[in-house]
């Protein structure tokens, strides 16, 4: 592993991170080589001085990889593989790799491909035949090398079709998350920086069995249920793919799809590895992706997790409103889990409204699956008309009122429900 500090960068990479990056990618650290420069070198990055070091710790150990933290461009990488003798891989390439190991949905798995073909299409003119050739080794899994040899046209022509089926695949969420719209419950998204414990707390939130690793970028494919947590109601809760900064620009797009759902979240649950001592600089990183991907105006909760790890206390932050702004839990031990759920509720409840539904009497299948969704509050027969009273979105009252063609009367908040339109519980 290579790291270098330099005097004029904008933003150091962390050492710590690479490590953990190259340890979730499955690779065996056998040496780490730092230094510091004024800037990059343009032929090598490192440099010739540091290249030779590299190069001599190479022969060494033995090592097949050598792992830069930094994006090189397609010609430093080629340099630097000559100077060292060995495959040189940028921080990039160690995330797309990380990526296509963890990718198992069918979108994920087209996301993964394209942003490789778009990496390494960059790259097409280095070859490797210097280089022993392992097949699957870390930066191998993929597209591979026989279409990096061919030529780019024929890259071109495999990321014309991906991006095809890619929108294919697309429009089938969109319908997804329309018939989720119907089950009139709210959405509940967990985000936050990789390794946060996003999926610890939605495990001991749901009780599903989601994999949970310390490994950067252990959940890749969005998973979402509906639940029912005490205290808070019914929800669907969704676990996220973590952030990380400076996520190569192929991925972020190609994931921008797939956290489409964080921006028509209800609540936004920001985790935070509260027991990382960069936590806050990783906060604004994430506020940054979230801004990115046009979800800076959900409303959002920030859950410190791993309170556990630097012994602190469950407690509750608020803002000068009196509403949570920050609960302090711990997904391991379960402490502060029941503010977590009283905050979250607390956040939820006025994104709910009253509303009041007429419908035919005898449309018995409309009447069951308003009760499917576990909101019904109370009902009333009117002549031949059916009165439901309802808690729901807006969001979702409209919908059911164009779809059904039925007629949805909203409460003002904080009224009465007998106040507004006199539906009796006669
Ligand atoms: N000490 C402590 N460790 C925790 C806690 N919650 C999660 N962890 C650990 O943190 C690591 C990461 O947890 P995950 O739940 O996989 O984190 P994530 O945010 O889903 O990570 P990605 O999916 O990689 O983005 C695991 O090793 C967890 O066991 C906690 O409350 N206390
Ligand atoms: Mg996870």
């Amino acid at each position: 592993m290579v790291h270098l500090r330099l005097a004029d960068a904008e933003e150091q990479e962390d050492l710590e991170e690479l490590r953990l990056l190259a340890l979730s990618a499955g690779a065996e650290i056998v040496g780490v080589v730092e230094g510091a420069r004024q800037q990059p070198d343009s032929a090598t990055y490192v440099g010739s001085g540091k290249a030779e070091e590299v190069r001599a710790l190479v022969a060494s150990t033995g090592a097949e990889l050598v792992v830069v933290n930094a994006a090189l461009s397609p010609g430093q990488e080629r340099n630097l593989e000559k100077a060292v003798a060995a495959r040189v891989l940028d921080r990039t390439g160690l995330i797309l790799d990380i990526f296509a190991q963890r990718a198992h949905s069918h979108e994920g798995k087209l996301q993964v491909q394209l942003a490789q073909l778009e990496h390494l299409s960059t790259r097409l003119v280095r070859g490797w035949t210097h280089l022993e050739r392992q097949k699957g080794g870390i930066g191998l899994r993929g597209p591979g090398e026989t279409q990096l040899e061919s030529d780019r046209r024929m890259i071109g022509e495999r990321i014309r079709v991906l991006h095809k089926r890619l929108d294919k695949v697309r429009r089938q969420r969109l319908m997804r998350r329309r018939a989720r719209l119907r089950s009139v419950v709210p959405t509940v998204s967990l985000v936050g920086y990789t390794n946060a414990g996003k999926s610890s707390l939605f495990n001991v939130l749901t009780g599903a069995g989601v994999y949970a690793a310390d490994r950067l970028f252990a959940t890749l494919d969005p998973t979402m249920r509906r639940v029912e947590l005490a205290g808070a109601g019914a929800m669907i809760l969704a676990d996220t793919v973590g952030f990380i900064r400076h996520l190569p620009h192929g991925l972020v797009a190609a994931f921008r799809s797939t956290l489409e759902e964080v921006q028509f979240a209800d609540l936004l649950l920001h985790v935070v590895d509260a027991s990382h001592p960069d936590h806050y600089a990783y906060e604004e990183q994430v506020n940054r992706v979230l801004a990115e991907i046009g979800a800076e105006d959900v409303p959002r909760l920030m859950v410190m997790n791993k309170i556990d790890a630097i012994g602190d206390q469950p407690r509750i932050e608020v803002d000068g409103f009196g509403q949570a702004r920050r609960v302090f839990v711990s997904a391991h031990t379960g402490a502060g889990l029941d503010g977590l759920l009283d905050a979250i509720h607390q956040r939820l409840g006025p994104l709910q409204v009253q509303a009041v539904i007429r419908i035919p009497l005898h449309e018995g299948r409309l009447r069951s699956r308003l009760y499917g969704a576990g909101t019904v509050l109370s009902e009333a027969v009117e002549g031949d008309m059916l009165l439901m009273t309802l808690a729901m979105s807006r969001e979702a009252g409209r919908w059911i009122a164009a779809e059904q063609g039925v007629e949805v009367t909203f409460m003002a908040s904080g009224e009465k429900e007998q106040d507004e339109v006199g539906v009796g519980h006669a």
